[in-house]
């Protein structure tokens, strides 16, 4: 680079400096400004008279705290306003841009080029010149999608074209041009090899300055209503699909928030791992779960089978987990609620004080006289009004009642004194949920009024209202809450029935051992268990018996490591959030739960979809290890040949076999201590919870973590992890704990040694006791070392 560009470059970069400084500046006084407001406005506050006399009174007072809540959250919008601006503007300082290209919109133009700098920001000058160009801005793509020359590159009105004369690339640190270089490449492998040999950290960190064109394209797309992204280990699936959610939340800026994304991922350990991040591109971070907590949240009385449970105890019968998680059984639950409309539907009486009130056959009757144009939902709530309506009736009737006669006889002055004081209550209201009954109150005063009574009967009867209304309130929650109509009985009738739905001879079960397994489930039932498969059912049974219609609101559902989900389940989202365009991620060789069932995944699942709005994406390049691992852990696959590795040169993947228990521990010390010594972050990948806990008890060091649930924070240092819960995450160094036939022996293993060995960057070392696995025979030889 000559010293001429040198002096020109660094006069921009000190030019945009200077201009970010003061816009820095200004805002900063802009926060001072907006704190000193919202200080006056909340001082205001013991301005507002509080008159509650009158009901006029009440209005007037209403009105004001209106008027003051809304001058208020004015103030701190544009504080917050301020202070994101004066977050992005600290962050930008240190790296304004990173890359710069010149070109002319039109291929024939052959008038002066155009110069654009790309940042994690824009950023423009009080004259409204954009000094820097947010990586996520149309013409940005320029620079991801080719080199020199002419280039073709998406926007959102389309595919254009440009003709590029110059793309150089800038490394800034802390307000000073490192190095910088031009390049005639989309992204130049000097900048990929840059960006990949950094040491690991705990946190996954954004890659816009390094992003390919095949990413790209993931990121920007904005057509699909289901995007599927295929891609072996450590392609960049993830990464990709971060920043896509980073470019969305821009390209959709003010119609479109954080809280509207969701991503479902494999475990709440990589959830932890990848939340750095949206903050570090100057977003919010989405919402994210795993698949349990979506549907574990909303059963808080059943145990939903958890990660560790469904990958060491899953003892169901293969044929029926196919079963259970086919599209064939998620068109039969629907086909069984449509039945539901006119008949079969399970009704609890509703009981009160030990017997029943309204009884079963009666809400039956309520539940079916609705004519057929009603769904299930309106069918639900006509019932609840109509119960709701008959507890009233029944007041008068229990008031006569001896228990009342008894409960007024026993009440302590406090109690008289709380109901004489309560003001009028109707079945209605429920302190939790009621406002109109929370604002009776509040007009009424905490404290028990005096109440005269014309006559003791007139006191009698006022009493017997009162206790007979505050006894039938639990009764108008149970009809709000729907808990008349018996789900789980519903649940049960449906599987005793499932033959008249589905053909499961065709997934090879003999009607013996499905009725033996629907006995097992209502025994788990009854223990307040379920597996995943039976919970998924269970909630889309119950919102197709309740009207649900799913969470309308969110625009855009992500889902990582698609394989380990089955067709219902996904199924299950797709009518969960209606509304949402779906990116998908996974990779087949890494179905470490649903195995071979993987292999219909995507075609099922596309065909919820317009067939017009499906696209597909694949990566096969890899990015997270290095060349010789990668070469090595592909072999462990049968179909692995067409993954290709980034070349980045590293050791070869290193075998120790050893003949006994003892020795593999002597050999797992000398590793994890000299991955140390060479500063590699190392995580022991053991097959189970009960290695990964007896391994830690033999180690005895302190300075190892045990990674046991995944609700656990990621730690620095050596981690020993059992396998399921390393999905998704990358270390320097990995150790994979007794890679031998007695945790590795057969060919369903395959998968999952291949996504455990995949987690290494840099160093992967295979400690067996005996012979290695024979998962490993197909690996050439020159591949690896044996010690
Ligand atoms: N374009 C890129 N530039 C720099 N680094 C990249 C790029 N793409 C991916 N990487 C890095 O490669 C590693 C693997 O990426 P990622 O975790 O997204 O892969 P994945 O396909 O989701 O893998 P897996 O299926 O194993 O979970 C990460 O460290 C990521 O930062």
């Amino acid at each position: 680079m000559d010293n001429q560009t040198k002096i020109e470059e660094t006069q921009y970069l000190e030019k945009t400096l200077t201009e970010m400084k003061t816009s820095l500046k200004s805002t900063e006084t802009e926060i001072k400004r907006t704190n000193k407001n919202i200080n006056t406005v909340s001082q205001s506050w013991g301005e507002v008279r509080l008159k509650t006399d009158t009901y006029s009174g009440i209005v007037e007072t209403a009105a004001s705290i209106r008027q003051q809540q809304q001058m208020l959250s004015e103030r701190e919008n544009s504080k917050t306003r301020a202070e994101q601006r004066f977050a992005t503007l600290t962050k930008q300082i240190d790296k304004p841009y990173f890359a710069r290209i010149d070109f002319n919109e039109s291929v024939s133009d052959s008038g002066e080029a155009e110069t654009i700098y790309i940042g994690l920001g824009s950023f423009s000058d009080d004259k409204n010149k954009f000094l820097v160009y947010d990586w996520r801005a149309p013409v940005a793509s320029i620079y991801y999608d080719g080199g020199i020359g002419q280039v073709t590159y998406l926007t959102p009105d389309g595919t254009q074209q440009a003709n590029v004369m110059l793309k150089r690339q800038f490394q800034i640190e802390d307000g000073v041009i490192v190095t910088l270089f031009d390049t005639e490449e989309a992204i130049g492998d000097a900048m990929l090899m840059n960006a990949l040999s950094g040491e690991s950290s705990t946190k996954m960190k954004s890659i816009v300055t390094t992003i390919q064109k095949e990413q790209n394209k993931i990121i920007r797309n904005t057509r699909a209503d289901l995007l599927f992204v295929q891609g072996a280990a450590g392609s960049g699936k993830t990464a990709a699909v971060l920043q896509r959610i980073a470019y969305l939340l821009y390209r959709y800026r003010g119609k479109l928030t954080s809280g509207q994304v969701v991503l479902f991922s494999p475990n709440q350990l990589f959830n932890d791992y990848i939340d750095n991040v949206l903050p570090e591109l100057g977003e919010q971070n989405m919402v994210q779960m795993t698949f349990y907590q979506y549907a574990s949240r909303r059963l808080p009385k059943i145990n939903v089978e958890t990660l560790q449970e469904r990958f060491e105890n899953d003892m169901t019968d293969d044929k029926i987990s196919l079963v259970k998680g086919s599209l064939a059984m998620f068109h039969a639950l629907s086909t069984y609620a449509d039945h539901l409309n006119r008949s079969d539907m399970r009704i609890r009486h509703l009981m009160f004080r030990g017997e029943p009130l309204v009884n079963k056959e009666r809400i039956t009757e309520i539940y079916y006289q609705y004519n057929e144009n009603y769904k299930l939902g309106q069918r639900l709530e006509a019932t609840r009004e109509t119960l709701l309506r008959s507890l009233n009736a029944h007041i008068n009737s229990e008031m006569r009642k001896e228990w009342v006669e008894l409960a007024i006889e026993n009440l302590s002055k406090q109690e008289y004194d709380e109901l004489v004081g309560a003001g009028k209550v109707r079945i209605g209201d429920d302190q939790e949920q009621d406002a109109a009954s929370r604002t009776r109150q509040t007009q009424l005063g905490s404290g028990p009024k005096e109440r005269e009574f014309a006559s003791e009967k007139s006191e009698r009867h006022f009493l017997a209202k009162q206790i007979v209304t505050q006894s039938l309130r639990p009764l108008a929650r149970q009809i709000r809450r729907g808990s008349f109509l018996n789900i789980n009985a519903q649940f049960v009738d449906f599987l005793r029935h499932v033959h008249e739905y589905v053909d499961l001879s065709q997934f090879g079960i003999v009607d013996n051992d499905w009725h033996n397994h629907v006995e097992q489930v209502i025994d788990s039932l009854k223990a307040k268990r379920l597996s995943l498969a039976d919970t998924t059912m269970y909630l889309y049974l119950y919102d197709l018996i309740t009207g649900k219609h799913g969470e309308r609101d969110i625009r855009f559902l992500f889902i990582d490591e698609i394989q380990d989900y089955t067709p219902f389940q996904l199924a299950f989202l797709k009518f969960s959030f209606p509304l949402a365009k779906f990116t998908v991620l996974g990779d087949l060789n890494q179905a470490i739960f649903t195995k071979d069932n993987a292999q219909n995944l995507q075609t099922d699942f596309a065909t919820l979809f317009d067939t017009d709005r499906v696209e597909q994406a694949k990566l096969t390049q890899t990015y997270r290890s290095t060349q010789q691992i990668t070469d090595f852990t592909k072999y462990i696959l049968r179909d692995g040949q067409d993954i290709t590795a980034f070349n980045r040169e590293g050791e070869k993947p290193n075998i120790c076999v050893a003949d006994s228990q003892p020795k593999m521990m002597t050999q797992l010390r000398q590793q994890i201590l000299q991955n140390k010594q060479d500063s590699e972050s190392t995580a022991i990948i053991t097959k189970t919870l009960a290695d990964a806990q007896e391994l830690m008890a033999e180690l005895g060091d302190k300075s190892v973590t045990l990674i046991q649930s995944e609700n656990q924070r990621l730690a620095q240092g050596a981690i020993v992890v059992p396998s399921y819960l390393a999905k998704g995450l990358e270390f320097d160094a990995v150790i994979i704990w007794h890679a031998d036939d007695t945790r590795y022996g057969d060919d369903s293993q395959r998968r999952l040694l291949y996504t455990v060995a995949s987690r290494a960057m840099h160093r992967l070392t295979l400690l067996s006791q005996g012979e290695m696995t024979t998962l490993i025979d197909d690996v050439p030889q020159h591949l690896y070392e044996v010690k």
